[in-house]
């Protein structure tokens, strides 16, 4: 598929494993570690040592290869083998904790991607309990790429892994849905940044801004990815309404100012029928009523065909629509247009993105668990958390542009795996809690705790090698630059941490580009389905999720009822003033006296003519009324 623009050109900085090895040579000490020879290739007698390897002796690998896969070497008697034992045992032996993490050491050589896992304390016994669950997992992966129903319970196919290799998509129909999609997307975005689509009444003659507005799926992708990939000048700048909060919407609709007029609204939601999205939507309507322009000249619609928000896009003959499908979740949307059309929207260069998610998945279709970094993250987690979440993810990356990454991957993460029953019906309350937000950071705020206080969690290094863009960098005191702190700081860190028993994973990309981001994406996702299947939930669903919104929506009926009594009490000769339990009782809700209390509360808050005297400090001495009394709701 061609593209015009730039927008979807490959990239000319993607990294060049030869790259690491000349600067391997010329780096000090520091950065041996994290840039050791992978002994992974040579595991495999047929399979010839890659460059990379040529930094060590040939001999060298293949002896990693014939020497049995045991966590702290053959010297170690069987009954050291506890993990609280193995792990005390690497700390007194630094060469056998090197020597773990050669032998564990993951290189996706093409992706320029690590993944350590030394610092997690998993057994030889484990790792060989695990294979059969494994394989299971495996296999339950390949049929859902095969297009098995994969989320039984919405009848649901799962294929956000067709989107970055439609050729793997079950059907032709879907193939070229896929494609077309992809293409309409580059085209679009392409005309926008070219001028070629433009808004009706702007100075500026072209779109500059987009603003999206989206909630949970809807919205963490695409901010992610702006976060790390956009430039400092994009060609469009972005920002998010992701929320029902009218002062955040106020916020983003006044920092855009005059440039309402030249800012394309981009409104995302599966459903079409999110209520936090619907409400950013007519928000941003009335802001453009209000400043005198018109919507659907500056509106683009990202949803399934026949949702209320395609239909209302189609009836209003708003500018664009792009479909949503079916088969893709929200929290794996960021391939689909969901995350694609914002990214392409900023210059960022989307089939660079889906490059590097095709190539990991790719990798984490492997069987043997050793050359699938999916499948080891899938194996460290049940091994950190017993496989029932007994301790939390903390996920920082070194890098601020990476900020997000957590953030994003609490959904991905948890929506997923925080479930009641497994695949048999049993009640498991299965779940993995993530939190972080980036180093060195949070090394003054929480770290702390993770390195002393309760030990209830594991960490996720984000490391990032690459400091600086080539030619900026500079030396702040001699032989040391900027980066070389953080670098130091994560290092330090993760020393410090697991020297107190506290276990880590380190997964490490050359720099932070669109193909590593993808690469990224891609690895959790995986990871997350493969975890999935070895705890036997059903990842792809969220029925949890409802419970909330059905609560929302039966406050809101409460509310129009308690305002309906109010106005009745009001338009009485003299006004009635009503206490709570009145309001209770003529509600015929007493049940809900404590939500009446706060209903009345948060409308008395907002200048809505609901006037409470007495002390909220003390809910039974309120009354309430209304200031003006509306006759006309009373008899209709
Ligand atoms: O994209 P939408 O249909 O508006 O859904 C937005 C979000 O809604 C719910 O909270 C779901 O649990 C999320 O998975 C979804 O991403």
């Amino acid at each position: 598929m061609a593209c015009a623009s730039g927008v979807c050109t490959s990239s000319s900085s993607t990294f060049k494993p030869e790259q690491v090895i000349v600067r391997a040579t010329r780096t000090a000490t520091t950065a041996s570690s994290s840039l050791a020879p992978s002994p992974r290739f040579p595991r495999n007698d047929s399979v010839s040592c890659p460059n990379r390897c040529k930094l060590v002796a040939r001999s060298s690998c293949r002896s990693f290869h014939l020497r049995p896969t045991q966590s702290i070497g053959r010297e170690v008697p069987a009954n050291l083998l506890r993990p609280d034992v193995v792990q005390k045992e690497l700390e007194k032996d630094p060469v056998a904790l090197w020597r773990r993490y050669i032998d564990w050491l993951y290189q996706h050589k093409e992706l320029g991607l690590y993944l350590d896992v030394s610092r997690i304390g998993f057994t030889d016994e484990f790792v060989e309990q695990m294979e059969p669950k494994l394989q299971a997992a495996f296999r339950a992966m390949e049929e859902l790429e095969r297009g098995a129903i994969a989320n039984p319970d919405e009848g649901r196919m799962v294929g956000h892994y067709w989107l970055r290799n439609s050729r793997l998509a079950p059907t032709s129909f879907l193939l070229s849905q896929i494609d077309n999609t992809l293409e309409a997307i580059c085209k679009f975005a392409n005309d926008v940044i070219g001028g070629k689509i433009k808004p009706p009444s702007s100075p500026a003659g072209r779109f500059t801004q987009v603003l999206s507005v989206g909630i949970g799926g809807s919205a963490l992708g695409p901010q992610f990815v702006a976060e790390a990939l956009a430039p400092d000048n994009p060609p469009l700048k972005i920002r998010f309404i992701d929320n029902t909060d009218p002062a955040g919407i106020d916020h983003q609709i006044a920092q855009l100012g005059s440039e309402l007029a030249s800012t394309l609204i981009i409104v995302i939601s599966k459903s079409g029928g999110t209520p936090e999205t619907r409400n950013g939507l007519l928000e941003v309507q009335k802001a453009f009523r209000d400043a005198g322009l018109d919507f659907s000249k500056q509106g683009v619609a990202i949803t399934q065909e026949n949702s209320l928000l395609d239909n209302t896009a189609r009836i209003e003959g708003w500018l664009a629509r792009f479909s949503m499908f079916d088969w893709v979740g929200g929290r794996t949307s960021e391939m689909s247009a969901v995350g694609l059309l914002p990214a392409a929207l900023q210059g960022i260069d989307i089939k660079e993105m889906l490059a590097g998610a095709s190539l990991m998945d790719e990798a984490t279709r492997a069987s043997v668990v050793k050359n699938n970094p999916a499948a080891l993250l899938a194996l460290c987690w049940y091994w950190a958390s017993d496989g029932v979440g007994s301790k939390d993810m903390v996920v920082l990356p070194y890098k601020d542009s990476l900020l997000l990454f957590s953030r994003y991957l609490q959904q991905l993460v948890m929506e997923s795996l925080g479930k009641e029953f497994d695949l048999n019906g049993n009640r498991v309350n299965q779940g993995l809690t993530v939190y972080g937000n980036k180093g060195s950071t949070d090394q003054h705020a929480y770290i702390q705790q993770l390195r002393e206080g309760v030990h209830n969690f594991f960490v996720t290094f984000i490391e990032v090698l690459r400091d600086r863009p080539p030619g900026h960098d500079w030396e702040l005191e001699p032989g040391v630059t900027c980066g070389d702190y953080l670098f130091g700081m994560l290092q330090g860190t993760r020393s410090a941490l697991y020297a107190n028993n506290r276990e880590s994973i380190t997964v490490t990309v050359q720099e932070v580009n669109p193909r590593s981001v993808g690469a990224l994406i891609a690895l959790y996702e995986r990871a997350v389905g493969i975890y999935a299947s070895l705890v036997n939930i059903n990842a792809y669903h969220q029925p949890g999720v409802e419970a909330g919104k059905k609560a929302a929506a039966e406050v809101l009926a409460l509310q129009k009822r308690v305002l309906a009594v109010l106005n009745e009490a009001s338009c009485k000769e003299p006004v009635e003033p009503l206490t709570v339990e009145e309001i209770a009782d003529l509600c015929h809700a007493p049940a809900d006296i404590e939500m009446i209390f706060k209903i009345v509360a948060h409308v008395a808050a907002n200048d809505r003519a609901l006037i409470a005297e007495g002390n909220c400090g003390s809910p039974k001495s309120i009354k309430v009324f209304l200031g003006e009394c509306n006759i006309e709701e009373l008899y209709t």
